[in-house]
């Protein structure tokens, strides 16, 4: 089984409208109430990919309610720790350009956290866990770590969609995979890269340091996978880029998926190359449909 964990998930309000006048008073043509959260996200793909999975995390209030709503009518298996307080709204401005202000979020009690770390104990070997998004401001800011040794006693598999040094300190307990942009791989190493060797040796550090695979994403230049073997490339697939959100979810999502039914890593980065793009070139989260027409185009090299 896959779990996806959103400690943190939200409605999403999405307004669209022409243009943004700051200070005015803006109308929006259209909204919308959506599930989201990076961890939902992932479950969202992984259903469209046909993989069995549960989202984990917690939800209260009247939003909480709609959001496992979404999820009941999108068929989501969940399994969320109730809260006392609220799930947030992120507010999603879609005009001139893509503005989005996320809140917070709600207070977690002790009892609830202790709710959550209860959940692990379903765990079994071959699992894989998929931990996604911002922490409420309430856990400790070591609450992904503290996950971590009992994914592993369990002898299950974990991701941690996360940057800077709190990815740095999962890598000790070997995730399946890591998958910083090129951007904040070069953050890690408080450089600018010169050139893709530059890069991929970056990449191959995060190997040494605990990490099983390194998922390097560039948006609409592609993606590299390097392995403790080999090192492969995706292409791009072509197409209009109208949503800068998601792609990266859905990229951990085909990946893990993939590798998940098949233990093929470069099927992984061809899958979650095309459920990127396929989430780049749509409004929403990709569905099955839109991945399928993206699928065809993306093609591995063997690099290295
Ligand atoms: N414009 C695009 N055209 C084609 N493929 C894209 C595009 N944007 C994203 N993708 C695909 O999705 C993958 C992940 O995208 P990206 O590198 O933007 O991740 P990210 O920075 O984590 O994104 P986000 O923060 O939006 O989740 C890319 O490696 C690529 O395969
Ligand atoms: O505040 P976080 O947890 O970092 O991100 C939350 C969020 O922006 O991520 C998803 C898109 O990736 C949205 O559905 C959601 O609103």
């Amino acid at each position: 089984m896959i779990y996806t964990v959103t400690v943190n998930p939200a409605l999403d309000y999405v307004l669209q409208l022409e243009k943004v006048n700051d200070g005015e008073t803006n109308r929006s043509s259209d909204t919308q109430f959506l599930a989201g959260g990076k961890g939902i996200n992932v479950s969202q793909i992984l259903n469209q990919l046909g993989v069995e999975n549960t989202a984990w995390g917690f939800v209260g209030g009247f939003t909480g309610e709609e959001l496992i709503r979404q999820l009941n009518v999108k068929q989501i298996n969940s399994d969320f720790v109730r809260i006392s307080d609220t799930t947030r709204v992120n507010v999603k401005i879609h005009a001139q350009q893509e503005t989005e202000i996320n809140a917070a979020g709600p207070k977690i009690t002790d009892q609830e956290v202790a709710a959550f770390k209860a959940r692990l104990d379903d765990l079994k070997p071959g699992d894989v866990v998929v931990i996604s998004g911002s922490l409420a401001p309430s856990l400790p800011t070591d609450f992904y770590e503290s996950l971590l040794p009992t994914i592993r006693e369990k002898g299950a598999e974990f991701v941690v969609d996360t940057t800077g040094e709190a990815l740095l300190r999962t890598l000790k307990f070997h995730p399946l995979v890591i998958k910083p942009n090129h951007h904040e791989l070069a953050d890690l190493f408080h450089t600018e890269f010169k050139s893709t060797n530059d890069m991929l040796q970056a990449a191959k550090k995060l190997l040494d340091q605990g990490a099983q695979n390194v998922m390097i994403s560039m948006a609409g230049e592609g993606a590299y996978l390097v392995t403790p073997d080999h090192i492969y490339h995706a292409n791009a697939a072509k197409g209009v880029a109208v949503n800068s959100v998601g792609a990266g979810d859905s990229m951990i999502a085909g990946f893990v998926g993939t590798w998940f039914e098949t233990h093929d890593a470069a099927e992984g980065l061809r899958v979650g190359s095309a459920c990127g793009g396929a989430t780049a070139f749509t409004e929403d989260i990709a569905v099955k449909s839109q991945i399928d027409v993206v699928l065809p185009q993306i093609k591995i090299d063997v690099v290295e």
